[in-house]
């Protein structure tokens, strides 16, 4: 059996938000049904999801740089360093992208560390009606040796 380490979510999580072009309006549509939801978190974003939110929905948000210029590479760092409970990354299962290698280590490292990971709607409803959403949660996390 690996070993194992509990890694507490808090009651406020820590959400990173991205979104494709494509796929902009649903996760739009999404926050602005849970808006009031949202606004009791921690909210991260690549830089046009970001503005989006930020501009459509008055959400406060912290931006990291567009998502294709690194801006997935940062979360994933954030990820890394458990910076993140929850990535809601609606990526677009249609298009290829310049940055797809950037789009799989982000979806990767956020399996390695455990991190909630939503990708459609109706996972995304599933989540943020869960009572772990606003309770504590402990995460377990394989314990790596390096
Ligand atoms: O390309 C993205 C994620 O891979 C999204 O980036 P933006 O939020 O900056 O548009």
């Amino acid at each position: 059996m690996n070993e194992v380490e509990i890694v507490e979510m808090d009651e406020v999580k820590r959400i990173a938000l991205i979104a494709h072009d494509n796929r902009k309006q649903d996760l739009l549509d999404w926050a602005s049904y849970n808006v009031e939801t949202l606004k009791k978190h921690k909210l991260y974003a690549t830089w046009g999801t970001g503005t989006l939110l930020e501009e459509k929905l008055g959400l406060e948000v912290i931006k990291f740089k567009p998502g294709p210029l690194g801006g997935d590479q940062e979360v994933g760092s954030l990820i890394a360093n458990n910076g993140v409970d929850i990535l809601v990354f609606f990526w677009d299962p249609l298009e290829p992208m310049p940055h797809d290698p950037d789009v799989k280590a982000l979806l990767r490292i956020a399996v390695v560390w455990n991190v909630v990971v939503v990708s459609d709607k109706a996972t995304a409803d599933f989540v943020v009606s869960s009572p772990f959403f606003e309770k504590k949660y402990p995460r377990l996390v394989r314990k790596y040796e390096y």
